[in-house]
C-alpha cells in the first residue's frame, strides 16, 4: 500500500489538499493533482497545496529554510499563487507545529508572502504590489447578452476584472472567452464584479485550472485595486470589503503593497492511498 498523509481545508470555502512533504519526495504528476482533485472519485478540491521546504525546489532562490506552498490547481496546472491557499497554508502549519506567531514567512512562485497571525482562524496575507493594465480587454460569458470590458490585473498571478450589473445571471460552467487571445497565453482568472458600495463588492470567479470556484484571494486582491482604478481613487491606503459566494474578506491597497484579510478552516485530515487514486 503506498499511503500518504492530507488534511482538507478552505478559505472562504475556497478548498485545498495539504499533503505535506518536507523533503520534497513526492512526485505530483498533473494526472495525480487532478485525480486527487477529482470530486467523485478523488478526495475533490479546487487545488492542491504541497508543503515542502524551499531548499527542495529548485527555482526558489531565497531563504532554504523556509516552507514553500507549492500550489496546483485541480486541473493539474500550477499556478504562481493562491491567496487563500496561503492562509490555510499558515493555518496547516500553526496546527501542526511547523511555524509560530506572530508572522510567518511563505515562499511562493510568485515571491514571499509574509503571513500575521491574527487569532481565532484569521490571517493577514501581505500579497505583494499589485497592478491594473489601463489597456482594458473584451470578456463574454455565457448569461451575458454583450461583451463586457474587463481590466487586466497582476497579483502575482493574471486576472481579467469586468464590471456587471447582475451576478446572478453569469453562467460559469463554461470558461469565459476573452480579446486579443495572445494578452494571456498562459490563461487567465476572470472575475466579475458588483458593486454594492464605495469600498464593498461581490464578485462570483471563474478560475483558471479549476473552473468557477467559491472564492479567489488573488481574484478578490484584483478586483479592489480594478475597483479603486474604476472609481478614480488614487489615494491610499483603501480598504475595500469584497464578499464572494463563500464568504467575505478584506482587502486593504497600500501604494506598493496589498493585503489580504480572512479565515482558514481545516476540516479533515486523514491518508490518501495511491494506489487508488
Ligand atoms: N484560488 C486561488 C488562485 C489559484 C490559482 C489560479 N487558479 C491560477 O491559475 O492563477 C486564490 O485564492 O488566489
Amino acid at each position: 500500500m503506498n499511503r500518504i498523509d492530507f488534511a482538507k481545508g478552505h478559505g472562504t470555502e475556497n478548498d485545498f489538499v495539504i499533503i505535506p512533504d518536507p523533503d520534497g519526495k513526492l512526485t505530483l504528476t498533473a494526472d495525480r493533482v487532478a485525480a486527487i482533485c477529482d470530486r467523485h472519485a478523488g478526495i475533490g478540491a479546487d487545488g492542491i497545496l504541497r508543503v515542502v521546504r524551499s531548499q527542495h525546489v529548485p527555482e526558489w532562490q531565497g531563504d532554504p529554510e523556509l516552507w514553500f506552498m507549492d500550489y496546483r490547481n485541480a486541473d493539474g496546472s500550477i499556478a504562481e499563487m493562491c491567496g487563500n491557499g496561503v492562509r490555510v497554508f499558515a493555518h496547516y502549519l500553526i496546527e501542526n507545529d511547523l511555524a509560530a506567531p506572530l508572522v510567518i514567512n511563505i515562499a511562493t512562485r510568485a515571491g514571499l508572502r509574509p503571513t500575521e497571525v491574527l487569532g481565532d482562524d484569521r490571517y493577514r496575507v501581505a500579497m505583494g504590489p499589485v497592478t491594473v493594465d489601463s489597456e482594458q480587454i473584451g470578456v463574454t460569458v455565457g448569461g451575458l447578452t454583450a461583451e463586457v470590458v474587463a481590466f487586466p490585473v497582476q497579483v502575482g498571478n493574471p486576472h481579467a476584472v469586468a464590471f456587471v450589473d447582475d451576478l446572478e445571471e453569469l453562467e460559469l460552467w463554461h470558461a469565459p472567452r476573452w480579446t486579443h487571445q495572445d494578452r494571456f497565453p498562459d490563461g487567465v482568472n476572470v472575475e466579475f464584479v458588483r458593486r454594492l458600495g464605495p469600498h464593498h463588492v461581490s464578485m462570483r470567479v471563474f478560475e483558471r485550472g479549476s473552473g468557477e470556484t467559491r472564492s479567489c484571494g488573488t481574484g478578490t486582491v484584483a478586483v479592489a485595486a480594478a475597483a479603486a482604478v474604476a472609481a478614480g481613487q488614487p489615494q491610499r491606503p483603501l480598504t475595500y470589503r469584497v464578499d464572494v459566494p463563500g464568504g467575505s474578506v478584506e482587502v486593504e491597497l497600500r501604494d506598493r503593497q496589498s493585503f489580504l484579510t480572512g479565515p482558514a478552516v481545516i476540516v479533515a485530515v486523514g491518508q490518501l492511498d495511491l494506489d487508488r487514486i
